[in-house]
């Protein structure tokens, strides 16, 4: 079971920050929420406070995470379980640090960029909330 907390970072006109993962790294190209594990002992909401730091040089606090949903997957090898926030509120503008490609997507849109399995379920929910 691997617990990875992720986040749909909304801006004022609506849009949702996707990243594209590296090469490199597992499931290249595909775009997801920014996020990550969350290391033993620290909770989701810090481990997404500190993968925005590392990620995208961007500050937010615990109360500007709103839980939002969460994806449930089995991979080939591991069970993914993902907390999903949103967040509307951060200080900085995400500039990615780690060589990713960004976009800012309006919630019609979502199904034009290619996402992990996990993630296909949140659209539709993500849509119908925002
Ligand atoms: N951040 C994030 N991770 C996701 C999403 N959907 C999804 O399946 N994942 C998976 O959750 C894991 C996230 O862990 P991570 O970002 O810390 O992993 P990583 O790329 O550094 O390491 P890895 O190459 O071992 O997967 C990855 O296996 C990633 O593919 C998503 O929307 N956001």
């Amino acid at each position: 079971m691997v617990l990875v907390a992720a986040v749909a970072l909304i801006d004022t006109d609506g849009r949702i920050l996707l990243a594209q993962r590296p090469e490199g790294k597992s499931m290249a190209g595909l775009w997801e929420f920014p996020g990550g594990k969350v290391e033993p002992g620290e909770s989701p909401e810090a481990a997404l406070i500190r993968e925005l730091a590392e990620e995208l040089a961007i500050d937010t606090e615990q109360s500007c995470l709103a839980p939002l949903s969460f994806a449930s997957h089995a991979y080939a090898d591991f069970h993914l379980l993902m907390p999903l926030f949103a967040c509307r509120r951060w200080h900085g503008i995400p500039r990615p640090q780690e060589g990713q490609r960004l976009a800012w997507v309006r919630a019609q849109d979502l199904r034009r960029y290619e996402m992990p399995p996990a993630d296909l379920p949140l659209i539709p929910m993500i849509q119908s909330w925002l």
